[in-house]
C-alpha cells in the first residue's frame, strides 16, 4: 500500500467516485475484488461518495447485484455486518447489456444516474476484470464513449498474450489515456510478502550480503494450487499456466528478488530496480521449459476435447546480470497439484567444510508469500549428543507481530489507484521485456504438452529441471 495509507486519506476520499467494474459477476470480481472493496468499506478507505456500477452482458437488476455481491462476500470474506451494509449497498448499480463501440447496453444511462447523486465533476475508474480478450474492445468502447478523459483504468492480468498483442493492446489504451491514468494490476506485487523480499534483503546484512551468485546455488520461485479450473474454464482454456502465471506473476516475483539495489526504497526507485532486471531475463529456452496437463481438464464443462491449453508450467529462467550468472531460477505452477503454497527458496551453495550437511534438507532462506507472509531457514546445526553430528532443521518467523493492519493485495491496491499511487504496478517498458523473454514459448518451439496425475507434482520431466537439488516442495 501506498505509504500515504493514513496522512493522505482525506484526499483519496474527497473525490467523488463511480467505479465501473467489467465482468462484475466474474469469479475474479467475487473472491477477489467485491471483498476488497468491502473491506475498503470497513476500513472507512473508500472516497466519501461513491457509486459502484458492475458491468456485463447478462441484464442483472441493480438488487440482484447487490445480493450477489453480499453473497460472495459471505462465500470468499466475511458475511456483513447489517449496518455496514445498509451503507454499503445503495451505492451499488448494474448496467447490463455489454458495453461495446456500437452498443453501449445500458451503461451510459446508469453513469448517468450516478453522476445524478454524485454530481458533475465526479471521476471515473474503470476496472477491467475480464478476460484479457476483451481489453480490447471494452478498450475501443471507451474511447467510442468518451469515458476515457480524467478518468483511470484499471487493467488486470495478462496484460496482452504476446509480444504482438501486448503492443497493439499497449497502443490502443494510450490512444485513450496516458500511461499515468494505467494501472495494470499483478496482484503478486501488493502481497505484503512480496514487498518483504526487498524489505528483508535490504534491511538485514546477513541476507543482503549472502544475495547473489557468490553464495547461492539457486532460486526456486515455487506457486502450486490445489485448485482446478472449473469456474472459469472460458477464460482459462484461452489463457493456461504459462500466460496466467509465469508470465506474469512468477516473472514479477523473480524480478523482485533478482533486483539490484535500488537508489532508495522510495516506491518509483523499488520500481524502476524491479523493472530494470526484468530487461535482463534471457529469453527462454524452450528445452529448459516443461508444459503440462492434468488428466481430467480436457473433461471439464466449457473445455474442448481437444485442448493444448497448459495447467501446468515449470521453466528454468536465467538473468543475465552479473550478481546472477550462473544461478537459475526455477519456476513452477500448476492446477490441481497437492498443496497450495506460493515459496520463493533462495537455495544456498554448500559451506566449504569441514562440516557438510548430510540430510536430505538443503541450506536455504524462504519467503511464504501467503497471507501476511512467513519466513522459513532451513540449516544444518548439531544434533544433540556427544558426538559433533551435522542434523537439518529448519526454523518459521511467522511475522505476526508485525502484521496487524495488514490488507489483501487487492485491498492494497485498488486503495492506491485511489491515492494515484502506481508504483505496485506494471509499466508498459517492463511487460514488453517480459513478453520478450516468454516468446519462445509462443512459436513453434512450443514444447509438447505432457499429461499429468490430478494431484501429483506434474510431469516427471519437470524434476529434472532443478539439477541434484530437486524442488524443495515435493521431493
Ligand atoms: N479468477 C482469478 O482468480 C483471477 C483472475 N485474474 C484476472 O481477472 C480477469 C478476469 O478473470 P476471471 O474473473 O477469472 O474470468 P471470468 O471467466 O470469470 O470472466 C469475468 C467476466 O467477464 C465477462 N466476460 C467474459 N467473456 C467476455 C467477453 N468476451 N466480452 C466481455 N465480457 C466478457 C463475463 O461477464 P458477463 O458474462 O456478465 O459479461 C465474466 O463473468 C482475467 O484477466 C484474469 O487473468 C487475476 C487474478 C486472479
Ligand atoms: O492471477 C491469478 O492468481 C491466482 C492465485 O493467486 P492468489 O493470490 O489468489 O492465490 C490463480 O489461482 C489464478 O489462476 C490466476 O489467474
Amino acid at each position: 500500500m501506498a505509504e500515504n495509507q493514513t496522512s493522505e486519506q482525506g484526499s483519496v476520499t474527497d473525490e467523488p467516485t463511480v467505479i465501473i467494474l467489467y465482468g462484475g459477476t466474474g469469479d475474479l470480481a467475487k473472491r477477489l475484488v467485491l471483498p476488497a472493496f468491502w473491506e475498503l468499506h470497513t476500513r472507512g478507505l473508500l472516497p466519501k461518495r461513491w457509486k459502484l456500477v458492475g458491468n456485463g452482458r447478462g441484464d442483472v437488476s441493480h438488487l440482484d447485484f447487490q445480493q450477489h455481491i453480499y453473497d460472495a462476500l459471505s462465500e470468499f470474506a466475511t458475511t456483513p455486518e447489517p449496518e455496514a451494509w445498509k451503507d454499503f449497498a445503495p451505492n451499488v448499480l448494474f448496467a447490463g447489456g455489454g458495453f461495446t463501440h456500437d452498443n453501449p447496453g445500458s451503461l451510459l444511462d446508469v453513469i448517468q444516474q450516478a453522476e445524478d447523486e454524485l454530481g458533475e465533476d465526479r471521476r471515473i475508474i474503470h476496472y477491467l476484470a475480464i478476460p484479457p480478450s476483451a481489453f480490447e474492445k471494452t478498450t475501443r468502447a471507451i474511447k467510442a464513449h468518451g469515458l476515457g478523459p480524467d478518468a483511470k483504468a484499471v487493467y488486470e492480468k495478462p496484460f496482452g498474450t504476446s509480444l504482438d498483442s501486448f503492443h497493439e493492446l499497449d497502443d490502443l489504451v494510450h490512444s485513450v489515456f496516458d500511461e499515468e491514468q494505467v494501472y495494470r494490476i499483478d496482484h503478486f506485487l501488493g502481497k505484503e510478502a512480496t514487498q518483504n523480499l526487498h524489505l528483508v534483503r535490504f534491511s538485514n546484512r546477513l541476507f543482503n550480503d549472502t544475495w547473489s551468485r557468490e553464495h547461492l546455488a539457486q532460486v526456486q520461485i515455487d506457486v502450486p494450487e490445489t485448485l482446478d479450473i472449473a469456474d472459469r474454464a472460458g477464460f482459462y482454456d484461452e489463457t493456461g499456466a504459462a500466460l496466467d502465471m509465469l508470465v506474469t506473476h512468477l516473472f514479477q516475483v523473480a524480478a523482485q528478488v533478482a533486483m539490484e539495489p535500488p537508489l532508495s526504497m522510495a516506491a518509483e526507485d523499488l520500481q524502476d530496480a524491479r523493472e530494470s532486471v526484468i530487461a535482463a531475463f534471457r529469453p527462454l529456452d524452450p528445452s529448459e521449459v516443461v508444459l503440462g496437463q492434468y488428466q481430467s481438464y480436457r473433461a471439464t464443462e466449457g473445455v474442448p476435447d481437444d485442448s493444448d491449453t497448459d495447467t501446468f508450467v515449470a521453466a528454468r529462467l536465467w538473468i543475465d546480470t552479473d550478481r546472477w550468472q550462473g544461478v537459475p531460477f526455477l519456476l513452477r505452477t500448476g492446477k490441481m497439484m497437492p498443496i497450495s503454497a506460493q515459496r520463493v527458496s533462495l537455495i544456498f551453495k554448500p559451506s566449504d567444510g569441514p562440516v557438510h550437511s548430510q540430510g536430505s534438507n538443503t541450506n536455504a532462506l524462504i519467503f511464504d508469500l501467503k497471507g501476511n507472509g512467513a519466513i522459513e531457514i532451513q540449516m544444518t546445526v548439531k544434533k544433540p549428543g556427544p558426538e559433533p553430528v551435522p542434523a537439518e532443521s529448519c526454523s518459521t518467523l511467522h511475522l505476526e507481530n508485525v502484521s496487524e493492519g495488514s490488507m489483501t493485495a487487492y485491498t492494497s491496491l485498488i486503495y492506491d489507484v485511489f491515492a494515484g499511487d502506481r508504483s505496485l504496478f506494471t509499466s508498459s517498458a517492463g511487460l514488453e521485456a517480459t513478453f520478450r523473454a516468454f516468446a519462445p514459448l509462443q512459436a513453434d518451439t512450443r514444447p509438447a504438452i505432457q499429461p499429468y496425475d490430478d494431484g501429483s507434482w506434474g510431469p516427471a520431466a519437470a524434476d529434472a529441471l532443478t539439477g541434484d537439488v530437486g524442488w524443495l516442495l515435493g521431493s
